[in-house]
């Protein structure tokens, strides 16, 4: 801490991105704790604050009515000291493609450790590069924060794509008086695959149709006894403006691990190509029986820093992501992070949390 009482974040370390920012703040936030975040994205091709992350702070410090400095288009230097979270209604309207599932990140934990429940609009991209799909949120992130005693509901209002946005989704949260600590450790076996294929605007409903056959055929390639079943939709028109093309697949195992792996069309969109990429990758996870997915890694380590006892995960190679959020969250809450690297590749990733308390409540 220095002479102002601000901790300071490096923005630089390891990923360099926006995630060190979303988990600084929002762990500042939850433990009332001043942060100064400085060389912010240093590592991304436009340094600084994007839309999608000026859009995250600004919403933060109206959730915890914080004083901020540097909360400017392309700032790369910002001090956010919060108050209390109360918990209220949030409008949060991007006018870009800005990540709405990255918004949402930023702001969930902090919502989970207001004094009431909360309900979160935000307008901008569902289904956005380099960030969760909204389905993503709804499919795997929020089994994975089930053992945290953690919830959340999440409606699509619309769907909103790359360059326009035009989104909106409604996110409403109700508070905890804390996390419990989630064990992701037991694979068991492969239960199930489900999923959704989508199109929207001028892309048929063929090309939704290959990411689907695609993706079935190979899983039950690998997997000929288990249920895989993806649902092929069409979008309509007053539920998407614009065209956009994606796959979220989610496996469920019999010891309780829920795995997801997307993929986005961009311009040119290869129903075939998507399908086989994204069940390619979930049948990499599954074959090693891995519990928590290369993206869930790093999105469960601030639940992880916070809960109440000892939280374990069982995972692949970790993530630049994940050592970013471990650094961030060790900095800011003192608790350890321990990292074991077994053979055959598995990486098993132990903290015993803060506990940190709802005083809100
Ligand atoms: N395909 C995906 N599925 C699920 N989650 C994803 C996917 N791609 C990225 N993510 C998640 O989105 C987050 C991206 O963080 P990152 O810091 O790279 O993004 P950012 O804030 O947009 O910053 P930047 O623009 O600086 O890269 C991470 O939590 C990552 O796990």
């Amino acid at each position: 801490m220095d002479a102002k009482g601000f901790v300071e974040i490096d923005g630089s370390f390891l990923e360099g991105g926006g995630q060190a920012l979303r988990n600084a703040l929002s762990l500042s936030c939850i433990l009332g704790k001043p942060v100064r975040v400085v060389k912010i994205r240093a590592n991304r091709p436009k340094p600084g604050l994007s839309h999608q992350h000026l859009h995250g702070v600004n919403l933060l410090r109206d959730i915890c009515n914080a004083d901020v400095v540097g909360n400017s288009l392309l700032s790369t230097e910002l001090e956010f000291s919060p108050r209390a979270i109360l918990g209220n209604t949030y409008r949060v309207e991007t006018h870009t493609a800005a990540s709405i599932t990255l918004i949402y990140q930023m702001a969930l934990p902090v919502l989970l450790f207001a004094g009431r429940p909360s309900r979160l609009f935000v307008s901008g991209g569902t289904n956005v590069a380099f960030a969760p799909q909204v389905e993503y949120m709804q499919q795997v992130l929020l089994p994975n924060l089930k053992p945290f005693g953690a919830s959340f509901d999440l409606k699509v209002q619309q769907y909103g794509f790359y360059p326009r946005g035009k989104g909106s989704c409604q996110l409403d949260v109700q508070p905890v008086a804390k996390l419990d600590a989630g064990q992701f450790l037991d694979f068991g076996h492969l239960q199930s695959v489900s999923g959704v294929a989508f199109t929207a605007g001028r892309l048929p409903m063929s090309i939704a149709i290959d990411m689907q056959r695609t993706a079935q055929r190979e899983i039950h390639r690998h997997w000929p006894n288990e249920k895989c079943s993806i649902q092929a939709v069409k979008h309509s028109p007053e539920k998407a403006h614009d065209n956009g093309a994606g796959i979220l697949m989610t496996a469920i195992t019999s010891g309780g691990c829920v795995l997801g792996a997307a993929s986005l069309g961009e311009k040119r969109v290869d129903g075939n190509v998507l399908g086989s990429e994204t069940s390619g990758q979930l049948a990499q996870y599954l074959r090693k029986e891995i519990c928590v997915d290369e993206h869930m890694q790093d999105q469960l380590i601030i639940y992880m820093a916070l809960a109440v006892g000892l939280s374990r995960m069982r995972t692949g190679p970790l993530t630049k992501h994940t050592r970013t959020a471990i650094h961030v969250a060790e900095q800011l809450t003192g608790v350890k992070f321990d990292v074991a690297v077994e053979s055959g590749g598995h990486t098993i990733v132990t903290c015993e949390g803060l506990g940190q308390r709802n005083e809100m409540l």
